[in-house]
């Protein structure tokens, strides 16, 4: 078992791990989640010796990893993909590698098998790609049959074929009752191949749990509920009636706003007491990324500026300036084009007619068209808009 107690380490100014404390078990995958930068690979580094804690301490089995007695035999890690002489073959480094750790030199080949170098073993590994350096990193992690096993990003590089090898093996490695653990940025990964999850954010614990509780807590289903574009009171009538009920309401970065921990049913009623009108009301589930960037997002070091994420925070006090151009795929879509009705007194319709209401996009026009009543003037408003 890996155990972290107040790990702390500070780079001048700079604090990479914060108060970390979490155990890895065996017989299961630990996934340690973060986004880039928050202190993964440095809490590798002081699990493994590597760097020295500024405060706190780490240990494999109740010992720090320096005083571990043959460490190379108990523990395995793949820190660095590229941290391998190029100009050595695959099989060299790693007769090197166990020659130093006391290994006999017949595991070489047997972990080369294990992940499908054999065939070229015996080629320099500067010529490699990214994806077999990996392949070759695990080796050396695998080389001394260790009971605790360390992987930084393994699947970085990897081809769809690759990454399923990968995760296949962190599962087989765990089922025979080693401590694996395995850092990595993208949740979708770690949903697949973890049963535990260490989530980190600018170092701090922000979550440790199992897999299957971290999808309980997080993928939670949400109402996404919109009111008229224009019509910022109408929106505001309806956050009160919803927070006024207990729900609780965010605002969606194209004005529409999620509801959690009230029925679809119940905002309806709410929104009809009110007196509000919904243009849409739909049933929606949380992906887990989403759940793990909503976590995370104030943890996040570096983030696009065109990040939409980002404004997926609360409801701010003023309602923020709903789009006239609506999302696709949230509204139903539009009807036909309406087929003007011939009218004898009428006078005949210009050629590019039909386009002129999109323009101008008012009701008057979509009458004009022969829309009919204010249901379908309504939908054809939308439909231009649609087509803007
Ligand atoms: N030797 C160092 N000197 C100064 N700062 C460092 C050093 N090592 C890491 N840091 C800083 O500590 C923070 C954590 O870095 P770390 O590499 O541990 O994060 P990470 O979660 O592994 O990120 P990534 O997923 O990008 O590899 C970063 O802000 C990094 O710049």
């Amino acid at each position: 078992m890996i155990e972290a107690v107040r790990l702390t380490k500070r780079y001048g100014a700079k604090t990479a791990v914060d108060d970390l404390s979490f155990q890895v078990r065996p017989g299961v995958v630990t996934g340690f989640l973060g986004p880039n930068g928050s202190g993964k690979s440095t809490t590798m580094r002081m699990i493994l010796g590597l760097d020295r804690p500024t405060s706190g301490r780490v240990t494999i089995g109740g010992h720090p990893f320096r005083e571990l007695p043959n460490a190379p035999r108990q523990v395995g890690a793949l820190l660095d993909a590229r941290a391998v002489h190029g100009g050595r073959t695959a099989r060299s480094h790693l007769l090197a590698l166990a020659q130093l750790a006391g290994i006999p030199a017949r595991r070489v080949d047997e972990v080369l098998g294990v992940v499908g170098l054999q065939d070229v073993a015996r080629r320099r590994s500067k010529g490699f790609s990214l994806g077999m350096g990996q392949r070759l990193g695990i080796a050396a992690a695998l080389l001394g049959d260790p009971q605790v096993l360390l992987f930084d990003e393994p699947v970085n590089g990897l081809d769809p074929e690759g990454i399923l090898w990968v995760r296949n093996l962190m599962k087989a490695l765990a089922a025979e009752g080693r401590t694996v653990f395995v850092s990595s940025h993208l949740m979708s990964e770690m949903a697949l191949t973890a049963d535990h999850l260490v989530v980190i954010g600018r170092g701090r614990l922000l979550a440790d749990m199992s897999v299957r509780e971290f999808i309980a807590t997080n993928s939670a289903g949400f109402a996404r509920v919109r009111t008229p574009a224009g019509e910022p009171e109408q929106r505001e009538k309806l956050v009160a009636a919803l927070t006024g009920a207990g729900g609780f309401v965010l605002s969606e970065p194209d004005g529409a706003l999620r509801v959690t921990g009230l029925p679809l049913p119940r905002v309806s009623d709410l929104a009809h007491d009110a007196g509000v009108r919904l243009w849409e009301l739909s049933p929606h589930q949380a992906s887990l990324e989403e759940a793990y960037m909503r976590m995370t997002q104030t943890a996040v070091d570096y983030r696009s500026t065109d990040d939409r994420l980002a404004e997926l925070g609360p409801v701010p006090e003023q309602p923020p300036v709903v789009p006239d151009v609506p999302l696709e795929g949230w509204y139903a879509p539009p009807p036909p084009a309406p087929v003007p009705v011939p009218a004898p007194a009428a006078p005949p319709v210009p050629a590019g007619a039909a386009a002129a209401p999109a323009a101008s996009g008012g009701p008057a026009d979509a009458d004009r068209a022969g829309g009919g009543g204010p249901q379908q003037s309504r939908t054809h408003e939308s439909s231009t808009e649609d087509a803007r």
